[in-house]
């Protein structure tokens, strides 16, 4: 029998609540498939500055990399705004990010069947839609040189610098092609190449590695025409790959097409352990009240044994029991209308566990 140990990291807001629910969840089934590990949890975020004063605490670190995988609720919110920039609540996950080098950030995008008819789009492209953003997450503005405001020749002002290497775009574009292999074989790189010269030298790089992939049909679209595309035609997407800004932005947006964010799980992957989380923040506004959606974390479980803990057999019974919680009518209040069944979010967990198989 394989052991493998994980982390987890509730966070702060719905972080405790979601990562309950998905630690439950994959007890369960790797139990069923009698598969075994364990588990510890580490604080980061909010709870790290309140309990340490730091939001990225060494020892959280130092766990995460000997770990398997590392499993995230969310980190952030108003108590933690007002604090210095290098203590910000968010550089939690900026610096696990960077100390994991975990440059490659991969977000599916689908419509559950069982909301096909809830989706903002048309019935007819519902179907189509089997999009995975493939977002950098080690470079670009994240990572760059910022100035905090500052009064110069009596005008305040600030900057932040973009900036990507061709060894970081490389990277992040053979990790697409390769996905795209196997998918429909289409990659779009999406950039602003008509302004920056960070999205030039993308698009350079960009088409040579895609010739090494012949298998692979590479396209090139600007971030704000891609924004819409999403909306209007996102069957016509199957890999796209983009910066870390551009990522971030173009996620949120179509975790729209699905229903909701908190449905969306991540995978974030590099050279050393992944780390797995919704696509969501810790959605302070409804915090503690089990409202919170569960099944992205759930979800992000779910590639953490897919692709960290090797067992794709685990992977795919919490996926299917997703699919069949939602088939079965169980909604909570973020995707719920009427006539179907409103749940909490542990009680969306335990529907989940029941549907193991
Ligand atoms: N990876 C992360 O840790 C992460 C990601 C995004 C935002 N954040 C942080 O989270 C805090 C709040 O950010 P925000 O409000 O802009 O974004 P958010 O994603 O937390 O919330 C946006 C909206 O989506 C809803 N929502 C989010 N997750 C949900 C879920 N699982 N179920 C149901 N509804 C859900 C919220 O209630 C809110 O209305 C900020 O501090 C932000 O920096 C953290
Ligand atoms: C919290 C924030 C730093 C983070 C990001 O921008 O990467 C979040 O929005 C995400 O999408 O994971
Ligand atoms: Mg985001």
């Amino acid at each position: 029998m394989s052991s493998k140990h994980i982390v987890v990291i509730p966070g702060d807001g719905i972080g405790a609540e979601i990562t309950a629910e998905a630690l439950r969840v994959s007890q369960s089934a790797a139990k069923k498939c009698g598969f075994s590990f364990t588990h510890e949890s580490k604080q980061a975020g909010g709870a790290a500055i309140d309990a340490y004063g730091v939001p990225l605490p060494e020892d959280t670190i130092e766990a995460c990399r000997k770990a398997d995988g590392v499993l995230l609720g969310a980190v952030g919110g108003p108590k933690w705004d007002n604090v210095a920039p290098e203590l910000r609540a968010e550089k939690a996950i900026l610096g696990l990010r960077k100390s994991l080098g975990l440059y490659a950030n991969l977000r599916p995008i689908k419509v559950f069947p069982a909301l096909a008819a809830q989706s903002p789009l048309k019935p007819e492209i519902v179907s189509e839609v089997d999009i995975l953003i493939v977002r950098e997450l080690n470079g670009g503005i994240y990572y760059g040189a910022r100035q905090e405001a500052v009064i110069v020749n009596e005008v305040e002002q600030a900057w932040d610098r973009e900036g990507y290497s061709r060894p970081e775009i490389e990277r992040i574009l053979r990790l697409a092609c390769r996905s795209a292999i196997g998918r429909k074989g289409k990659v779009t790189s999406v950039d602003k190449a008509n302004v920056l010269a960070t999205s030039r030298l993308w698009r350079k790089v960009a088409n040579e590695v895609a010739a090494d992939f012949t298998q692979v049909e590479i396209n090139h679209m600007y971030v704000d025409n891609c924004a819409m595309q999403l909306v209007l035609n996102p069957g016509s997407f199957d890999v796209l790959v983009t910066g870390n800004l551009f990522g971030d932005i173009l996620s949120d947006e179509a975790a729209v097409l699905s229903g909701s964010i908190g449905l969306l799980p991540s995978a974030s992957l590099g050279d050393g352990t992944g780390l797995y989380e919704p696509i969501h923040g810790s959605a302070p506004d409804i915090a503690g009240l089990g409202l919170a959606n569960p099944l992205g974390t759930i979800l992000s479980a779910a590639m953490m044994f897919r692709y960290s803990l090797g067992s794709e057999q685990v992977a795919a019974m919490i996926e299917a029991a997703v699919d069949q919680v939602l088939a079965d009518g169980y909604r909570t209040p973020d995707i719920y209308q009427q006539g179907l069944t409103k749940v909490s979010t542990e009680e969306m967990g335990q529907q989940v566990i029941n549907r193991l198989k």
